[in-house]
């Protein structure tokens, strides 16, 4: 069976002047959960900015060979690259599984959207299986738990074809138990997709990641598993500054 695959090539962004993304060279496969970290203002965003369209870049960004680095924010959202932003942006008077219809493209107006259903999208059944929201399919989304949003969100990616899914801190303000079914979760959808996790939180990385990429001033530092990435000097050194590369190892553990 063919593997996905993103491939990202001297990619570079500017604003004003200044170089926010430089020269970044990136490739994640189908299967590979890819966490992406650096420092603040280290280039993640505007790294998933730029392969999203949302702003200009240089170099090429190709999903399956396909180039999408030019296209509208909406064309490459078609051609499969989708992302979660921070602050889940669900409908909230609507239920989960109306606002799946609707990322489906399964209900095209109001009317459709509120008609008694004949059937469910075999799409949609198996988006709310993946993320485990059958049971509050007809739940409105406002009424949900915060962990429970995001999922809803991933479930409105994978409804929409998403091959490539780009995560913005998925964890953030979860509970414990909520982080361990996110990360069973993206075990589970990084099997037939390439999914690339931003985020923050050490401890989450260090039980679900496959690989690491770390960024520091819009340029790749490192990357390999988490040990591997631990373990370098450079960047232990820009999580903890020049001086402390001498510190144990353990120290660095309690930051990453
Ligand atoms: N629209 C913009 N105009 C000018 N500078 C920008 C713009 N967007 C981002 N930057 C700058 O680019 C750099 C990278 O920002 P970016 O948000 O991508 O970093 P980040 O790694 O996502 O940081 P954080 O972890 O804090 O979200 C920062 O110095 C930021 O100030």
């Amino acid at each position: 069976m063919r593997e996905d695959y993103l491939e990202i090539r001297d990619l570079r962004v500017e604003f004003d002047g200044f170089v926010a993304v430089d020269g970044v060279n990136l490739t994640v496969l189908q299967g590979d959960l890819r966490f992406l970290i650096g420092p603040n203002g280290a280039g993640k965003t505007t790294l998933v900015d730029a392969v999203t369209g949302l702003v200009p870049a240089t170099g090429s960004a190709r999903l399956d060979g396909v180039q999408l680095l030019g296209k509208s924010v909406h064309r490459i959202a078609r051609s499969g690259v989708g992302r979660t932003f921070q602050t889940a942006s669900v409908f909230e008077q609507l239920t989960v599984l109306q606002n799946l219809d609707i990322a489906a493209g399964a209900a095209r107006n109001w009317r459709t959207l509120l008609r008694a259903r004949s059937g469910i999208p075999p799409t949609v059944e198996l988006a709310m299986e993946t993320t485990g929201l059958t049971a509050l399919r007809d739940r409105p989304a406002g009424e949900l738990a915060h962990g429970q949003k995001q999922w809803l969100e991933i479930g409105m990616l994978l409804v929409q074809n998403a091959t490539v899914l780009f995560l913005d801190e998925p964890v953030a303000g979860m509970s414990g138990e909520e982080r361990e079914q996110t990360g069973e979760l993206l075990r589970r959808i990084r099997r037939d997709h390439v999914v690339i996790v931003v985020e923050h939180d050490m401890q989450f990385l260090r039980s679900y990641a496959d690989s690491v990429t770390v960024l520091a001033s819009g340029k790749v530092l490192a990357e390999g598993t988490y040990a591997q990435v631990q373990a370098d000097p450079r960047v232990q050194e820009v999580y903890l500054g020049p001086g402390h590369t001498a510190e144990p190892a353990p120290a660095l553990g309690e930051v990453l």
